[in-house]
């Protein structure tokens, strides 16, 4: 195949810059223990300072793959699946997420939300970032908001945010990792006086397993 070729394939989501899969415990949020495959999808433009996976934001460093040869991989180890990033909105996700419900997965998708929602999901994480504010239609359909606490000021973000959500939507504040120490405390107060929210930790890094 010609590069031309492959974009053209990239272009309609049949081919995807694929930076990394692999079978682990879901760490975080609402399903956090629940042993999933992993798919991280290179490419994002959002620029979070503190993302703890900057090497997938240049998606020309990860190979295009066939979201074919990406199915039949993730379906050996587990029929429940999280597709994460990089921000795997900046693709087409119709044709991986239609691939994997047809052969009975549970998809599950971890976004930022800033761009227009793409592909059918058995669960919607958004992860929201005031730097690139989520598309309206998003709000409507998550079905957990976790928004990163790095700072004090983020607890106004994470309620701004809130107010947005749908009413089933679960609500998380998860500390920034380098900064958890400083942060947690404050979570822990927040988390007692508003128990609308709960605290997620990224208890895979706890576990030291991906
Ligand atoms: C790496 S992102 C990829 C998916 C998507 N771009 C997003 O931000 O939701 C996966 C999750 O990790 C969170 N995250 C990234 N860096 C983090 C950090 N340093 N501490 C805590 N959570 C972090 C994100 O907010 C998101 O919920
Ligand atoms: N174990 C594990 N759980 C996770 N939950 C969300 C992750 C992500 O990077 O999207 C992640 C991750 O990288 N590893
Ligand atoms: S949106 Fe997600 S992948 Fe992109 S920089 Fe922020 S945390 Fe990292
Ligand atoms: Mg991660």
């Amino acid at each position: 195949m010609n590069e031309q070729e492959v974009n053209a394939l990239v272009e309609r989501g049949e081919m995807l810059p694929l930076m990394e899969d692999f079978y682990t415990i879901q760490g975080e949020g609402f399903h956090k223990g629940t042993a999933a495959y992993f798919i991280r999808i290179g490419g994002c433009d959002v620029g979070c300072h503190w993302c703890d996976v900057k090497e997938s934001w240049n998606a020309k460093l990860h190979p295009p793959t066939g979201v074919d040869q990406i199915v039949e991989k993730a379906l050996k180890s587990s029929k429940t699946i999280v597709v994460t990033g990089g921000e795997p909105l900046t693709w087409n996700m119709e044709p991986l997420t239609s691939r994997l419900k047809a052969r009975g997965a549970k998809i599950h998708i971890e976004t930022s939300g800033a761009y227009p929602m793409t592909g059918t999901w058995d669960w919607i994480c958004l992860s929201p970032k005031k730097i690139k504010l989520p598309t309206p239609e998003i709000y409507e359909v998550a079905d957990e908001l976790k928004v990163i606490v790095f700072n004090k000021h983020d607890f106004q973000f994470a309620e701004e945010q809130a107010a947005k959500v749908n009413r089933n939507c679960i609500l998380y504040l998860q500390p920034e990792w380098s900064n958890r120490e400083k942060m947690m405390p404050l979570i822990v107060d927040y988390v007692m006086q508003n128990p609308q929210w709960k605290v997620s930790l990224q208890t895979h890094k706890y576990l030291n397993i991906p």
